[in-house]
């Protein structure tokens, strides 16, 4: 016999259900397939002339389906989570009136049948137990898209994140470990720090290991005793304790590794390339019948982490590029027709280069990889910094390291190079277009006399210790990893979704990255803000057709989005999904 409430409404049916299923299909079918067990149970409840469409979440009563008297020793093999044919476990959807829609994380449950539970011990911590509330409803969830219609459907949903009453370990059966992959970001010691004080001082969990240099780490490199004590201060400095690591991902080494160590939580702190890797090592875990917890908390300073808000450290890397910005702007109107030239990063994307601008003011101009640019001709770049040092004497262009790469290739010879995880290495577009601009202005036709100063603090801005709001979000993130990963859920990045935190399933982050979206209102402000040229319609300009777009270009164009990104999302129509708030 078994208890259910329904999650959308808490409806609680007064009768308890007869068990008529195997508990095969209770672990496996029933969250990811609504068609089967959740309609089962609605149809239950018509019988009894109870409500119908009710939504039940099985984890609510996953402690009762313990005592279910079948016999775990039946399940066959092909009991072991919903698997698709390739070996990959599929999306989990629960369907919901009006629209919802679920995109559920996997939990042990699914893979691994009558785990025993255990209250969470947070209920007695003193710092916990006077909150009104401290455990997140099991049925709460939050909604990717915030700005809807009297129609519109309800839409994507993710778990929202926090503690839950019950957890799937005990405190002394915990042992876990902290990687950090990737490139650096201002916050990565805070989250190092978060993990191991939290799991402590929360869970009191004793045993947590740092591994040694990204991924390769697992199987190549020593590892680290962490404790409260010797990450005490650790948020202080930037870079990470831990070292890091690009490439090196190899799947079964790493999950050796896990599983001779007797590992079962691991904290991923890594980028797109990172969450990637996790999502692989997820799968090989829950493939072996693992009890370890595989979680991600998403780091680029890039802030192209499709779905999340805003990935820790961006606010820290904008604040201090505002220094850079600074000292170009001196350096510039000290002198006659001064010009400084600022490259930040953003490989993809050219969200650091876009808030560094807005917030500074002092930038005439921004170019990012999203808005292809021009040198020459009217309504160019050539164009416009000649008529800004007439009108002002000086300049300031802001230059994100992803942008105009398609110009450098053209005019110098592309190798075409890689690093060790496979990301394109860029070439320096800031030395190119300062050099592009001295030609120019010193060439015989124009003879203008212009004082250019190129200032590259691309490495300074992300090896800088986090301000006081990353410091803030890191431990929030920190915290909800923590809580995911103790009840019993895996296989998740963690972010916040609209302000919220949600466990999201690690295929939505790494399915597509955040790009800026020039046709978006952020974008219009930030022109209007430098009053620059868009640089989108040469041909027009010159009296010719309209430019053809190509594909990439016309990606950026699509949809209105207020936060100046975009989402692809999963849905079967392909149809864009925007994210952000006015
Ligand atoms: N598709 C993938 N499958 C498995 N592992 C991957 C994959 N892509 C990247 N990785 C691994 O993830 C780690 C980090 O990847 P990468 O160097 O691309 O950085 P990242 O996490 O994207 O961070 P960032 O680019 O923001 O610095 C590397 O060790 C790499 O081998
Ligand atoms: O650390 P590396 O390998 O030089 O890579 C630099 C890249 O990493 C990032 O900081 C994050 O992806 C990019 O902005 C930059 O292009
Ligand atoms: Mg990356």
């Amino acid at each position: 016999m078994c208890s259910f409430r329904c999650c959308m409404c808490n409806y609680f049916p007064s009768y308890e259900f007869e068990l008529s299923f195997s508990i095969s299909e209770l672990c496996m079918g029933s969250l990811s397939y609504p068609s089967s067990f959740t309609q089962k149970i609605c149809a239950e409840s018509k019988q009894s002339q109870k409500t119908s469409n009710h939504i039940f979440d099985l984890r609510s009563s996953l402690s009762s389906v313990k005592a279910i008297p079948r016999n775990i020793g039946e399940l066959r093999s092909s009991d072991k989570g919903v698997m698709a044919p390739e070996g990959k476990s599929e999306p989990k959807l629960v369907f919901g009136e009006a629209g919802y829609v679920l995109e559920d994380v996997p939990h042990f449950v699914d893979y691994i049948p009558s785990l025993p539970t255990y209250p969470n011990p947070l209920q007695d911590n003193p710092a916990y137990s006077v909150v009104k509330q401290y455990f997140v409803n099991e049925g709460d969830t939050v909604a990717q898209k915030i700005v809807v219609h009297k129609s519109s459907p309800r839409g994507t949903h993710f778990r929202r994140a926090g503690p839950r009453q019950r957890v799937y370990f005990e405190s002394d059966e915990v042992h876990a470990c902290i990687v950090t992959c990737g490139g650096l970001c201002p916050g990565l010691n805070t989250v190092i720090r978060e993990i191991v004080c939290g799991l402590s001082h929360m869970y009191g969990v004793t045993k947590i290991l740092g591994i040694e240099g990204g991924y390769k780490g697992f199987y190549a490199r020593n590892t680290i005793p962490l404790t409260p004590k010797s990450v005490n201060d650790v948020h202080k400095r930037g870079g990470t304790i831990l070292g890091t690591s690009r490439g090196g991902h190899n799947t079964s080494k790493i999950v050796d590794s896990i599983q001779d160590r007797g590992i079962n939580q691991v904290y991923i702190i890594g980028g797109d390339g990172t969450q990637k890797g996790a999502s692989v090592i997820f799968e090989e875990i829950r493939r072996r019948g693992l009890k370890v917890a595989v979680v991600g908390i998403p780091k680029t300073i890039d802030n192209d982490i499709a779905v999340i808000d805003k990935s820790f450290g961006f606010d820290t890397a904008v604040e201090e590029a505002q220094r850079a910005i600074n000292a170009a702007h001196v350096e510039a109107e000290s002198i006659e027709n001064g010009i400084g030239v600022v490259k930040l990063m953003g490989r993809y994307s050219g969200f650091i280069a876009m808030h560094a601008t807005l917030a500074s003011r002092d930038v005439d101009c921004c170019l990012i990889p999203e808005s292809p640019f021009y040198l020459e001709g009217k309504g160019g770049l050539f164009d416009f910094v000649e008529k800004r040092l007439k009108e002002n004497g000086h300049m300031v262009l802001v230059v994100a390291e992803g942008a105009g790469q398609e110009n450098i290739a053209e005019s110098m010879r592309s190798m075409d190079l890689e690093d060790a995880s496979g990301n394109k290495l860029l070439l320096d577009v800031g030395l190119w277009l300062s050099q592009k601009i001295k030609d120019h202005f010193s060439s015989k036709k124009k003879k203008m006399t212009i004082n250019l100063k190129y200032i590259d603090p691309t490495y300074m801005i992300r090896a800088v210790p986090s301000n006081a709001s990353d410091n803030v979000y890191c431990t929030l993130l920190a915290h909800s990893a923590i809580h995911g990963a103790m009840a019993g859920y895996t296989g998740f990045t963690v972010g916040p979704v609209n302000g919220r935190h949600a466990y999201i399933p690690f295929y939505r982050v790494t399915e597509t990255q955040n790009k800026v979206v020039i046709s978006d209102r952020m974008w219009a402000r930030l022109l209007s803000s430098t009053n620059q040229p868009s640089f989108l319609c040469q041909n027009d300009l010159d009296g010719g057709a309209e430019k053809d777009l190509t594909a990439s270009e016309s990606e950026y164009l699509e949809g209105e989005n207020c936060n100046g990104h975009y989402v692809q999302s999963a849905s079967d129509d392909g149809v864009k999904s925007i994210q952000g708030e006015n």
